[in-house]
C-alpha cells in the first residue's frame, strides 16, 4: 500500500498462519480494524502463509530449535512488501525481531490462564498417582512435574483440534491448553477447569495478540493506533523484558505474568528445571512506567539464584 485508506481495490494485506486459532485471531484483528475505521470487509485481505512450525508435525518443537519457527515466512512477507501487517500470538514471538519490523499494536488481552482439559478428572489434584498427561510445552511439563513428580508426561503436538482428538483417543488422561485459544475458537466448553496463575504461572504474553508491521510504515501505524491496547502493552513490556533477560528460547521452562492493580504493576516470574526438580520464583511491584525494568530485574535475580547451567538438565 502507498497512500489513502485500504479499499477493495487496494486491500490491507493481513498475514497469518493457517491454523484455526491463527485464522480466528486474524479475523478478530480485521473486525476491529473494520469497526475502528468504518471500512468494509473487502478492504482487507487475509493471506495465509505456511510456516515451518506448522509443516513439521513429527518432532518436538524444542528439537527443531531455532527462533521464529512460526514467524519467519510471515516476516519475509512484511519485509518484501507483500504483506502490510501480520497477526501473531505474542506467546510465540521471539523477543528480538528482524531489523525494520516491530510489534506496533496489541489487542486487549484475553484470559491468561492455562486450561485443564480432561474427560475424567476435574483438575491436577484429582489426577491419580502415575497418570499420563499430554503436553508439548516445556513450561507446563516442568510446572506439573514440580508439583506432581509421579505423573508421566508424554509429547502432545499439533493444533488444538489434534490435541483434543488425542485426548479423546485415550493417549493421555489430561492435557493443558491456553484458555485464550479455546475461547477464541468458541471451544470454551472443553475447559474442565481454569488453573489460577499461583498454581501454574502462564507463559509470557499468553492470551495476547500482537500485530507486527514495518517500523517505518507510518500509514499502517495510523491505522493500528485506535485498536492498540495500552494496558496490554504495559504488561507485556514487563513480561517480555523478563523473557529477553533470561534469553528465553523454546528450550527454557519459564513462566511470567504482570497484572495492573490500580496505578501499579505486579509481576511474577519463575524458572523451573525441565524435570521439575528445582524452581525459582520471584515477584516485583512497581510503577507502570517501570514495567520493563521490573522484568529485567526479576530475571537477573532468578538467573543468579538458578546459577550457571540451570536450564541444562
Ligand atoms: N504455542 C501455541 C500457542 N500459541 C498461542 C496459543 C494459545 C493462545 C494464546 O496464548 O494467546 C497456543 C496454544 C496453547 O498454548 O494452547
Amino acid at each position: 500500500m502507498t497512500a489513502g485508506p485500504p479499499s477493495p481495490d487496494r486491500p490491507l494485506r493481513i498475514g497469518t498462519r493457517g491454523s484455526p486459532l491463527a485464522l480466528a485471531q486474524a479475523h478478530e484483528t480485521r473486525d476491529r480494524l473494520m469497526a475502528a475505521h468504518g471500512l468494509p470487509e473487502a478492504a482487507f485481505e487475509i493471506v495465509i502463509v505456511s510456516v515451518m512450525g506448522d509443516r513439521v508435525q513429527d518432532r518436538a518443537l524444542s528439537e527443531i530449535g531455532g527462533k521464529g519457527l512460526f514467524t519467519k515466512e510471515i516476516e519475509d512477507g512484511l519485509a518484501d512488501g507483500s504483506l502490510d501487517i501480520a497477526v501473531h500470538s505474542m506467546k510465540d514471538m521471539p523477543t528480538v525481531l528482524p531489523d525494520g519490523l516491530a510489534i506496533t499494536a496489541l489487542l486487549p488481552r484475553e484470559d491468561v490462564r492455562d486450561a485443564f482439559i480432561s474427560h475424567r478428572h476435574g483438575g491436577i489434584a484429582e489426577l491419580p498417582q502415575g497418570a499420563t498427561v499430554g503436553s508439548s510445552s516445556l513450561r507446563r511439563r516442568a510446572q506439573l512435574l514440580h508439583r506432581r513428580p509421579d505423573l508421566r508426561v508424554v509429547e502432545f503436538r499439533g493444533n488444538v483440534q489434534t490435541r483434543l482428538r488425542k485426548l479423546a483417543e485415550g493417549v493421555a488422561e489430561a492435557t493443558f491448553l491456553a484458555c485464550a485459544g479455546l475461547r477464541r475458537l468458541g471451544m470454551e466448553h472443553e475447559i474442565r477447569s481454569a488453573i489460577e496463575p499461583d498454581e501454574m504461572l502462564p507463559a509470557v504474553a499468553q492470551g495476547a495478540i500482537g500485530i507486527e508491521s514495518r517500523a517505518g510504515d507510518g500509514r499502517v501505524l495510523g491505522l493500528l493506533e485506535p485498536i492498540h491496547d495500552r494496558p496490554t502493552a504495559t504488561r507485556l513490556a514487563a513480561e517480555r523484558a523478563f523473557l529477553a533477560a533470561l534469553d528465553g528460547s523454546c528450550r527454557t521452562p519459564i513462566g511470567g505474568l504482570a497484572v495492573i492493580e490500580g496505578q501499579s504493576l505486579w509481576f511474577r516470574g519463575e524458572i523451573i528445571r525441565p524435570d521439575g526438580s528445582e524452581r525459582h520464583w520471584t515477584e516485583r511491584r512497581g510503577a507502570l512506567s517501570d514495567a520493563a525494568a521490573m522484568g529485567t530485574d526479576a530475571a537477573a535475580e532468578l538467573r543468579a539464584r538458578g546459577g550457571a547451567g540451570f536450564f541444562d538438565g
